[in-house]
């Protein structure tokens, strides 16, 4: 038998149901609880960053106010996808004809990604929803508010929807790893909150790729996301600044080839702890090395070696570093 999206991916198969099981968002569910309560609503936009719980909202919401079968009082479209503002026309037009609930007086239209359409599409959605209005509600979906038309903003209810906090992606985590009987390391769930701040999403697809090394560990978490723990490149370019150039170069071997990461990757990675507020270096040397990091970068893209670049960037590190850190002695 062929598996079910939902039964394959986490993100899907712990996607809430209802709009109780939405995890935190408390003042937009009591809000749409109100509308399933009253059967009747605003148009509605839903603006927040990606992983947020926007089209979970939506379906919770539809399923609340419809029951089980709440597919067919339900159109899915997204901006991006359909081509176009006439396809999205001519499908709501069709949709406005199909049967209308014998208890609630609408439908519900959700248009994802709303923020990808122009002005003009936007425009010419606004005259659509007018039309339609007595027998369809819309909800609009987009991450930046900024870039809906004043217009469809002033016609709709705004729901703001913000990045979850650490407790509630933790626990959300907790709950899956829990319920898929997989074994895992505390620290490594609050890594993955650390890495995707708040897009539960990202969140629970890192968490089910990490859980594919057999145990959820901080280090299976970074090696899914192709990323050297940041402790490892923190000890090459210490070994390096140090003058331990051997040793850093012994370091950056095994990033290279027991993780298999790209000069690209570790380049970025260098970058990061080089500018790092906790590396304890003088702004005269940050800036020197910082300025070969860039080169190094520029050379890598352009196709020169990884290993021999970054065992040269190293060599300046172990040059510059021991110089100034003797100096400042
Ligand atoms: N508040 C939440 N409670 C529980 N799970 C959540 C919540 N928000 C998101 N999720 C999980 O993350 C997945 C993605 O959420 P959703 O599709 O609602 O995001 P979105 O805000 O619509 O993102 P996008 O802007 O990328 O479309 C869901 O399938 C669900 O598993």
């Amino acid at each position: 038998m062929v598996e079910k999206i939902e039964e394959i991916l986490w993100a899907e198969k712990y996607r809430p149901r209802t709009l109780d099981d939405i995890v935190n968002q408390k003042e937009i569910v009591e809000r749409l609880k109100k509308f399933v309560k009253e059967k009747n609503m605003p148009h509605l936009l839903f603006a927040g960053p990606p992983g947020t719980g926007k089209t979970t909202a939506a379906l919770a919401l539809v399923h609340d106010l419809y029951g089980d079968n709440y597919e067919q009082y339900f159109l899915e479209l997204n901006a991006s996808d359909e081509r176009g503002i006439d396809v999205i026309r001519s499908k709501v037009k069709e949709f406005a004809r199909t049967v209308t609930p014998g208890n609630v007086p609408f439908k519900v239209v959700l248009l994802d990604e709303a923020d990808n359409m122009t002005a003009d599409a936007q425009q010419a959605l606004r005259r659509t929803m007018e039309l339609y209005t007595e027998s369809t509600r819309f909800i609009l979906a987009c991450n930046y508010l900024s870039k809906i038309i004043e217009p469809i903003q002033s016609r709709t209810a705004l729901f703001r929807f913000y990045p979850l906090k650490k407790e509630d992606v933790v626990n959300r985590l907790l709950y899956i790893v829990k319920n898929e009987k997989v074994d895992y390391d505390q620290k490594a769930l609050e890594t993955i909150y650390d890495i995707t701040l708040g897009d539960m999403r990202k969140s629970i697809n890192i968490l089910q790729a990490a859980a594919a090394y057999g145990k959820i560990t901080v280090e299976a978490v970074y090696k899914v996301l192709g990323l050297a723990q940041p402790k490892e490149i923190r000890e090459m370019v210490n070994l390096a600044l140090q003058g331990k150039f051997m040793q850093a170069r012994e370091k950056l071997r095994t990033l290279l080839v027991t993780y298999g990461l790209s000069g690209e990757d570790i380049i970025k990675q260098i970058h990061r702890e080089l500018t790092s507020s906790e590396l304890q270096i003088s702004e005269e040397l940050r800036v020197l090395l910082l300025d070969y990091v860039g080169e190094t970068e520029f050379r890598i893209i352009e196709g020169a070696d990884d290993e021999i670049q970054l065992t040269a960037l190293l060599a300046k590190l172990a040059i510059y570093g021991n110089k100034y850190l003797s100096d400042s002695k």
